[in-house]
């Protein structure tokens, strides 16, 4: 019984001291992804320093994090407005920005990077910050669709670098991919891990394979829908239907692909087509590339296959 307790005990100071082991994160990139993840990081107790090209940028990623825990204000507190108020305002203090990414990660424990979905533009960043950061930084890379290995070429600390794929809305989504290269760590792995589960996720491990586990499966899935739609087998309203009340979806795949971006899900398919031509699975959509061109990009654009304008 001892030996339990005493194991157990360790155990816990174990995982607990690799819980503290990250206390300041970087986020780089204030779009969607990375306000969402900066406002996760910094509810769980984290400091974070906000990285973006302009302070303008900055300011509307600060108001589209203040709009989101409005949302959890008027659940949680609604009979203690003070109490909201308070939390915002503790959460907000715990978010510092910055437009100098190589000054941003001076402190860092971990970098989060969420910008542009481009490999060089992605590289040339973390070229850079290998040379501004300490040596105990962790370094990730919130893409979608790119090799955590190509990008973690650019610098000098691959056994420091790894994957943590977010969804959307980050602080709805429960679950974080952790991605590991050959020449990530165990400990490294394990910090990123135990970090996934101080921000109340449930994280799964991945390989670093085209779309790690769930764009994997669900990218396939989407494309497959719209090639049911251009061979007329089915309306996209009635898949949506099926898809939501048949297996249970949140979404069906075309208003998913509406809310994901269509301009993102033909980036995703036509990277993985030129990367992997072989896989019939990546082959392009003819009714995707369509609605491209005619600049129907989904819920952003205004319209998708569904319409989101104002009437
Ligand atoms: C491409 C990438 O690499 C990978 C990806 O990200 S793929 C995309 C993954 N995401 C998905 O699959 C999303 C699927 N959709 C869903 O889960 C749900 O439709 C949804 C959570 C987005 C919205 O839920 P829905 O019930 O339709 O709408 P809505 O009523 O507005 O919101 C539900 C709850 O979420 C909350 N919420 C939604 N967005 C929020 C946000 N950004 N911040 C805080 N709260 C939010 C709302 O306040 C609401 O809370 P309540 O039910 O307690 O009042
Ligand atoms: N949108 C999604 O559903 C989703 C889900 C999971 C992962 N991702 C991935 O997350 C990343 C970001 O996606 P997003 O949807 O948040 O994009 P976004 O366009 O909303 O935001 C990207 C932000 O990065 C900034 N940026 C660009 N280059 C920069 C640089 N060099 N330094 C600092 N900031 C820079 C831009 O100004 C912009 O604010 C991408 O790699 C994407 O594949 C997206």
């Amino acid at each position: 019984m001892a030996q339990i307790f005493r194991t157990t005990v360790r155990s816990f100071a174990t995982t607990s001291s690799r819980q503290n082991a990250i206390k300041t994160v970087t986020v780089i990139g204030g779009g969607l992804m990375g306000s969402g993840i900066a406002q996760v990081a910094a509810t769980t107790g984290h400091q974070v320093v906000m990285v973006d090209q302009t302070d303008d940028i900055l300011g509307k990623s600060k108001a589209s994090i203040q709009k989101s825990l409005q949302r959890v204000v008027k659940k949680k507190f609604a009979e203690d407005p003070k109490g909201g108020e308070q939390f915002v305002s503790d959460i907000l203090g715990r978010i510092t920005t910055q437009t100098d990414s190589n000054a941003a990660v001076a402190n860092s424990d971990l970098v989060i990077e969420a910008i542009v979905e481009n490999i060089d533009v992605k590289k040339k960043l973390f070229s850079s910050l290998d040379k501004a950061a300490p040596q105990h930084t962790i370094f990730t890379s919130n893409t979608s669709s790119l090799p955590i290995g190509d990008i973690a070429v650019s610098t000098q600390r691959q056994d420091r670098f790894g994957g943590l794929h977010f969804f959307n809305p980050v602080p709805m989504m429960k679950l974080l991919e952790v991605v590991r290269i050959p020449a990530t760590s165990d400990e490294t792995f394990n910090k990123l891990s135990d970090f996934g589960k101080a921000m109340k996720k449930t994280t799964v491990d991945c390989k670093d394979t085209p779309g790690f586990i769930v764009n994997r499966l669900l990218v396939p899935y989407t494309i497959e829908a719209m090639r049911m739609v251009e061979r007329g087998d089915a309306s996209f309203k009635d898949v949506d239907t099926a898809m939501k009340l048949g297996a249970g979806y949140p979404m069906g795949p075309f208003e998913l692909s509406d809310y994901v971006g269509l301009d993102t899900m033909k980036f995703i398919l036509d990277g993985w087509a030129e990367k992997y031509p072989e896989n019939p699975l990546f082959q392009p959509s003819a009714l995707l590339n369509k609605y491209v061109a005619e600049g129907k990009l989904g819920a952003k654009s205004g319209e998708g296959f569904y319409n989101y304008k104002k009437k």
